[in-house]
């Protein structure tokens, strides 16, 4: 379990990166980091990039409908902006955001700000998905998530799409997605 460190005293501000395949429980652990800063009386302001409309248009959504309220963005660079005087940033869906994002959240991390991004390590290709390579790079703190395969029960790293579409952005759920172990991704059909 990650234990926050203190925001109090020192040089403040840095960037904790939580990653892994759908259905991981990435959005799970953001929300609960963030819902507990805010128990912490921080001020908190939480981010989703505006393409990801899938359950809410302004909501942050888990598989299991936790929810919280975020601003949906159309570049990373608006961050910069609606980020005043707050203590926490937290993205979610990191990995459909523009290039600048790392940069961004630098910026963030050195005006003391703790930030805390969640996104999918690797897309339906098994390939660094986006930003997160450089996300990941960067981070001070990074926790992998698993889910679990849908068809053996091991721990799962790989998204696996059911469909034939080769687009790298598609939006879906258990329609469109299972979570796989390495074996079952590669070998299973
Ligand atoms: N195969 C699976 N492995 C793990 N969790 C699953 C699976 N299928 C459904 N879930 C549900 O998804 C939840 C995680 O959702 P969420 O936090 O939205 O994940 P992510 O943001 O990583 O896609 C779990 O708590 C669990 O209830
Ligand atoms: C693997 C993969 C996923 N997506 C989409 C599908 C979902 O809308 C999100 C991931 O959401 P989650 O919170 O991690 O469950 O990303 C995609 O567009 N392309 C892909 O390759
Ligand atoms: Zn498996």
């Amino acid at each position: 379990m990650f234990i926050e460190p203190s925001l109090a005293g020192g040089r403040r501000g840095w960037i904790e990166v939580i990653c892994g395949a759908m259905f991981s429980g990435k959005t799970e652990e953001l929300i609960r980091r963030l819902k507990r800063a805010r128990i912490a009386n921080l001020k908190v302001e939480i981010f989703k990039p505006g393409v990801d409309t899938r359950y809410d248009e302004h909501n942050i959504v888990s598989h299991d409908e936790n929810r919280i309220i975020s601003t949906p963005l159309e570049n990373s660079q608006q961050i910069l902006l609606l980020a005043q005087e707050v203590d926490v940033v937290g993205i979610d869906e990191a990995q459909f955001f523009d290039a600048e994002l790392p940069n961004v959240c630098d910026q963030l991390a050195l005006r003391g700000i703790r930030v805390i991004i969640a996104g999918l390590d690797m897309d339906f290709q098994g390939k660094p998905f986006g930003q997160m390579p450089f996300l990941l790079a960067k981070a001070d703190y990074i926790t992998k998530l698993h889910a679990i395969c849908v068809k053996c029960g091991n721990i799962a790293n790989y998204s696996f799409r059911k469909s034939a579409a080769q687009d790298t952005v598609l939006l879906g759920e258990r329609d469109v997605y299972e979570p796989r172990c390495r074996h079952c991704y590669y070998e299973e059909p």
